[in-house]
C-alpha cells in the first residue's frame, strides 16, 4: 500500500483525498452488493459521508468524471479506487502482540476480502508463543526478521504495550518494513520513508463526547462551540472488532493530543 500511497503522492493527488478514498470505496462496495450499477456523485457523496462537490475534485485525482446524466459506472469506479490504493494485489500483513486487541485482529476474517492477509502472528511471551489463532501458530519475537522476510510481509500491526512498541517498530524497520499501523499509546520515531498509522479509539470516542455535549447543549439552549470538528470519523475497524477488544482505554487525551 505505501508503494502505491506513494505513488499517489508522486502524481500529485492529495494527502486528503488519499484518505477519502477508502470512505468511497466501502460506500460503492455496499452498492454493488446491492445490486447498483451506476450512482450519481450527489448519492455517493451521501453514501460516503462528504460533500459532493469534494467528491467530484476527489475523483477527477483518478481521472474519473463520470457520465452527465448518468453518474459513475460503480464496478470501474471500484476498480479504480482499488488500483489506486493498491489493493489489486494481495498484501501479507503481520501482528506484532497478541493479547486482547492483537487476537480480535487476527480472528476479523474482514481484512481479507479486502486485500489483506494476516502471515504472521508475534509475541515475546513464551505462554502465548505457540498459541494457535486463526490458521496460524504464534511466533517468537525473536524470529521476527526471519518471518517477515519469508513470508514477504509490507505491513507491520503494533499491539504491543507502549513501552515496547519503540524498540519493535525499529526491528520492523529493519527488517525492511516501511507501513506501520500503531494500536500502542506512544509517538513513534521514524525516518520520513516510513509511513506510519496511528489508531487511538480513545480520540474517536472523545470527538464522539464532543458531539454529545453539543447536542445537549441544542436541546437545553445553552452554549454551542463554533468551530466545527469533523462530523464522521472512519474507524476503518469493524464493530465486531471493536466489540470484542473487551477493554477500551478510558477517555483521557493521548501523548501527542493527535488524530492520525
Ligand atoms: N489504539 C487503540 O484504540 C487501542 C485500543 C485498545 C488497546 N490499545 C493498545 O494496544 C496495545 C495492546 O493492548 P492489549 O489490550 O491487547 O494488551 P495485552 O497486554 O493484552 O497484549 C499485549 C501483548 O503484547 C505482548 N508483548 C509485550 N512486549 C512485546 C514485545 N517486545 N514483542 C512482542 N510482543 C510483546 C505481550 O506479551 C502481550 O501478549 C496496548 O498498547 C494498548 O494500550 C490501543
Amino acid at each position: 500500500m505505501t508503494r502505491r500511497l506513494s505513488q499517489a503522492r508522486e502524481r500529485g493527488i492529495p494527502e486528503a483525498t488519499v484518505a477519502r478514498l477508502p470512505l468511497y470505496l466501502r460506500a460503492l462496495n455496499g452498492m454493488a452488493e446491492r445490486g447498483v450499477s451506476t450512482v450519481s456523485s450527489e448519492d455517493l457523496a451521501v453514501a460516503a459521508g462528504v460533500n459532493s462537490a469534494k467528491l467530484r475534485k476527489d475523483l477527477s485525482h483518478l481521472g474519473s468524471y463520470g457520465t452527465r446524466g448518468v453518474g459513475y459506472d460503480v464496478e470501474y469506479l471500484i476498480y479504480q479506487i482499488s488500483r489506486e490504493l493498491g489493493l489489486t494485489q494481495d498484501w501479507a500483513v503481520a501482528i506484532i502482540g497478541v493479547g486482547n486487541l492483537g487476537r480480535a485482529l487476527a480472528n476479523y476474517g474482514g481484512f481479507v476480502s479486502r486485500g489483506f492477509r494476516v502471515a504472521a502472528l508475534f509475541d515475546a511471551d513464551p505462554e502465548v508463543v505457540g498459541d494457535h489463532i486463526a490458521g496460524l501458530n504464534v511466533e517468537h519475537i525473536d524470529e521476527l526478521e526471519a518471518v517477515i522476510r519469508r513470508r514477504d510481509v509490507s505491513i507491520v500491526v503494533i499491539a504491543t504495550p507502549a513501552a515496547a512498541a519503540q524498540q519493535v517498530c525499529d526491528r520492523v524497520i529493519s527488517a525492511g518494513v516501511t507501513s506501520i499501523l500503531n494500536f500502542a499509546p506512544v509517538v513513534l520515531s521514524v525516518s520520513d520513508d516510513v509511513d506510519v498509522r496511528k489508531v487511538d479509539l480513545s480520540i474517536e470516542l472523545q470527538i464522539l463526547a464532543f458531539h454529545e455535549q453539543r447536542k445537549a447543549d441544542r436541546m437545553s439552549g445553552g452554549p454551542v462551540m463554533a468551530e466545527e470538528w469533523p462530523k464522521s470519523v472512519d474507524l476503518s475497524i469493524s464493530p465486531d472488532v471493536l466489540g470484542s477488544l473487551g477493554s477500551v482505554p478510558s477517555v483521557r487525551p493521548t501523548d501527542d493530543g493527535e488524530a492520525r
